[in-house]
């Protein structure tokens, strides 16, 4: 099938390359030239495992082509899939400004031809039906196309634009996003017509029509607004349950349990399951936090106050600031004082920064006058800079920690749990371990002679 992509961020790049990896023809298209001029030349802007050999691959074969004209892709598809940002507002609501101008964009570039105009941008409930008034304003600004039902419009070359809206959310994980792609719990289809659920199901496929032994996907077919929530149920409900084992954790932390001992033996109840029961100090990321409050801003919307999303949000932001707690326990005084920051991705694998809790941890630290020297082994160190400019960036873990009052851990990197702890504990100044993620040996780091600090265990 022909398919164009709109928006060539995280989820555009993944999904149009996976999609063009099982034999679909498709446009990436973005209004950064720059971007797009680079992933022509074989550039991929993000650290994403696997990724660039796919983007190779199907560039190569003629299957991925990247443009930054909009109308090409409008007129070329037969499925248009919107994937632009949909980033927090100040309020907690997102901003839909993307969505709205490529919408429009889409509708003035009809021309008749059947179209299904796929949201999988995350995008509050009634997204579906604002879109498809977008783009029928869209279409009404094309000069001499008339829209059914539009009064006063000139009708000198009438083009009336077919097509229907689709809700399929996206549930693929930074780090781990081709893996995700190719391997989806389910897939959703939130649709209002059997013909649009036919594409999408052709367009789907090679995952939904499994092999003779092969698991069979789950295809969860719904209207427009379940559809849109059952992506915002899902990440609210996995920000709640790390928020939930963070508070465990701080509970395990005063009466002298094992947080990480608790979460083994919760989670091997299946009716609660032992992924995302990872205390550490906070969820960030660019969907937790915004969906999240997102989310709240749609109960607001309609006078409901969402209770517990509100007290997920309020433990994750305690959760950042403990780790800024355990300092002052330990160093009394921080002014002066150097901090090292073992990783500043928002989790591993991925040189994702946006709201990571180790840049909110820096920035409150520099704030109290520490002097921060950060490290991580992909997040470019101009773009950690650039967010914040007083904080240091050293080229090794090592580095970093020279002469620091203490090492702080913020993103469970592999390679931090592989540094000898004997030679850690001579470069710091001070003995002082936080670890954020839980993921070095508290009993190793001990024995080196450092004051090993975790997330709620001894
Ligand atoms: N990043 C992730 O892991 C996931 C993100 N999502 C959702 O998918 C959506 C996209 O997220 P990301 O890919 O992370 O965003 P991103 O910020 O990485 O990419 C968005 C892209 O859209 C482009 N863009 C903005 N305005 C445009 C316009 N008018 N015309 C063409 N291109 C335009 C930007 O230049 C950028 O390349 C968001 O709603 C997000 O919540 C959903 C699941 C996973
Ligand atoms: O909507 C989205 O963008 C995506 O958001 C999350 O994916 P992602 O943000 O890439 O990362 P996660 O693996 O979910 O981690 C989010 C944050 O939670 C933290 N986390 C995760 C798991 C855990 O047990 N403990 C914990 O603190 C991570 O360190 C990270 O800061 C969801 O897992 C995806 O299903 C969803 O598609």
């Amino acid at each position: 099938m022909r398919v164009g992509v709109i928006g060539t961020g995280y989820v555009g790049l993944v999904t149009g390359a996976c999609l063009a990896a099982v034999g679909h023809r498709v446009r990436c298209m973005d209004n950064d030239a720059l971007k797009i001029e680079r992933l022509r030349r074989g550039v991929i802007p993000i650290h994403e495992p696997g990724l660039e050999d796919i983007v190779q691959r199907t560039s190569a074969n003629g299957s991925l082509e990247f443009t930054a004209d909009l109308a090409e892709v409008a007129r070329g598809s037969e499925i248009i899939f919107i994937t632009v940002g949909t980033p927090s507002r100040a309020d907690g609501s997102p901003d839909l400004t993307a969505v709205r101008a490529v919408a429009r964009g889409i509708g003035s570039h009809l021309d008749g031809s059947y179209r299904v105009i796929v949201n999988k941008s995350t995008v509050p409930v009634g997204s579906g039906n604002w879109v498809r008034m977008l783009v029928e304003e869209g279409a009404r600004q094309l000069e001499g196309a008339t829209v059914v039902g539009a009064p006063g419009v000139s009708t000198a070359h009438p083009v009336e634009p077919a097509f229907d809206v689709v809700s399929n959310p996206e549930f693929l994980r930074e780090g781990s996003a081709v893996w995700d792609t190719f391997n989806p719990d389910r897939i959703v289809i939130g649709a209002e017509c059997e013909q649009a659920v036919a594409v999408m199901r052709e367009l789907y496929a090679h995952w939904i029509a499994p092999e003779p032994l092969g698991r069979a996907l789950p295809l969860v077919v719904t209207d427009l607004a379940s559809a849109e929530m059952i992506k915002y149920a899902a990440n609210a409900f996995l920000a709640t349950k790390i928020s939930f084992v963070n508070e465990m954790a701080n509970i395990c932390e005063r009466v002298g349990a094992d947080v990480q001992q608790v979460a083994e033996a919760i989670g091997l109840d299946k009716r609660i399951g032992r992924a995302f029961l990872n205390a550490g100090a906070g969820w960030g990321g660019s969907c937790f936090p915004k969906d999240v409050s997102a989310l709240v801003s749609t109960g607001r919307e309609y006078g409901y106050e969402c209770a517990l999303l509100k007290a997920t949000l309020s433990v994750n932001e305690a959760q950042k600031q403990s780790v800024v707690e355990k300092l002052q326990r330990e160093l009394r005084i921080l002014k002066g004082r150097t901090v090292a920051i073992w990783g500043l991705a928002f989790k591993p694998h991925t040189d994702d920064i946006r709201c990571a809790p180790a840049l909110e941890v820096a920035e409150q630290l520099v704030a109290l006058g520490c002097r921060v020297v950060a490290h991580d082994p992909v997040v470019p160190s101009e773009r950690a800079r650039e967010q914040l400019p007083e904080m240091q960036v050293a080229a090794d873990p090592l580095a970093a920690a020279a002469q620091a009052d203490a090492l702080v851990v913020m993103t469970e990197w592999p390679l931090y749990s592989e540094i000898d702890l004997s030679v850690l504990r001579r470069r710091l100044r001070q003995p002082i371990l936080i670890d954020g993620r839980n993921c070095l040996d508290a009993a190793a780091a001990r024995a080196a002679g450092l004051t090993y600090i975790g997330v709620g265990r001894p």
